[in-house]
């Protein structure tokens, strides 16, 4: 089953900025889906309607699904988008924890959704529940700082808690905004294999947007492109090719390749199919 369709969503801001135009994906349960593109290109913006957190415009025909779900239709959340948001963790490039809170009650925040308020309010967690959050600790490698202020982690620690509290969130679906755009190779590299690792072991469904397009061929089988708001390639990431790069990132495109894994010099026309034709992929 497709665990996220996108149908016809455009996004105009307030001063007229069309950030999204017509963008249609479907993603299945269990893929790992890179999303790359150029700054200003929709990232953030696709990933964040995805997540109910922002409306399409209303006079377009677009509907965002999650896990078979609707979350918003034609520029307006449905009444199930807040539970389905339950199923949806999201991973910021950074802030995504309560800095001066422990590790550990920053992934216990992942259960608030499902618990009585009040409980939430006083933090008020069972064994189970501390249980479920040091598994999830040990599970992204951090099992030893769960007693430390979150301000003290490193940024690769902090997106691995986030993880982390996805995970005991119950997330069936994780949208991870640059996660690793703030950090060094090496923390990078082990944010992204914590996403892995949990995909495939879990058959989370994943979504990332990334900078470096290494990492998108390393780690996601498929990769969607946006340019100017626009899926401009969605197929298998061993695809891309130096020119469709060259040609989407323009100028910036020989810093967000690494060195240590050639691209194809060049390659099939096919691979900038639309986005349509590699649904699934
Ligand atoms: N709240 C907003 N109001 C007005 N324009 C916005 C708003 N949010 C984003 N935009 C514009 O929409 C376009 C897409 O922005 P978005 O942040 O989605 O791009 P991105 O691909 O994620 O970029 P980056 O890689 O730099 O984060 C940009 O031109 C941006 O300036």
């Amino acid at each position: 089953m497709a665990a996220v369709v996108v149908e016809g969503l455009s996004k105009t801001f307030r001063g007229g900025k069309r950030a999204l135009n017509d963008v249609s994906m479907s993603i299945d349960g269990g893929e790992m889906v890179a999303l790359i593109g150029a700054s200003g290109s929709g990232k953030s913006t696709l990933i964040r309607h995805v997540a109910g957190l922002v409306q399409g415009d209303r006079d377009a025909c677009c509907k965002v699904t999650v896990n078979g779900r609707p979350v918003q239709c034609n520029g307006l959340l449905t009444a199930e988008a807040r539970d389905i948001r339950r199923e949806v963790g999201v991973i910021f490039q950074q802030f995504n924890l309560v800095t001066r809170l422990s590790v550990l009650t920053n992934v216990l925040t992942g259960v608030l959704g499902r618990i009585p308020a009040l409980r939430g309010t006083f933090g008020i967690f069972t064994r189970e529940e501390r249980i479920a959050a040091m598994r999830a600790l040990a599970r992204v490698g951090i099992a030893e700082a769960a007693g430390q202020r979150a301000s003290t982690l490193s940024g690769g620690q902090q997106q691995r808690a986030a993880i982390a509290r996805a995970m005991v969130q119950g997330a069936r679906v994780i949208l991870a905004d640059e996660p690793i755009a703030s950090l060094d190779p090496a923390s990078a590299k082990r944010v992204m294999e914590t996403l892995s690792e949990i995909n495939l072991n879990d058959g989370i469904t994943v979504i990332v947007s990334l900078h470096q397009v290494e990492y998108a061929r390393r780690y996601c089988r498929r990769t969607i492109a946006l340019r100017d708001g626009e899926i401009a390639f969605d197929g298998p990431s061993e695809a891309l090719t130096h020119d469709f790069l060259r040609e989407l990132y323009g100028d910036a495109s020989e810093e967000l390749v690494l060195p240590d894994v050639p691209a194809k010099a060049d390659g099939p026309r096919a691979a900038l199919r639309p986005a349509a034709a590699f649904a699934g992929a």
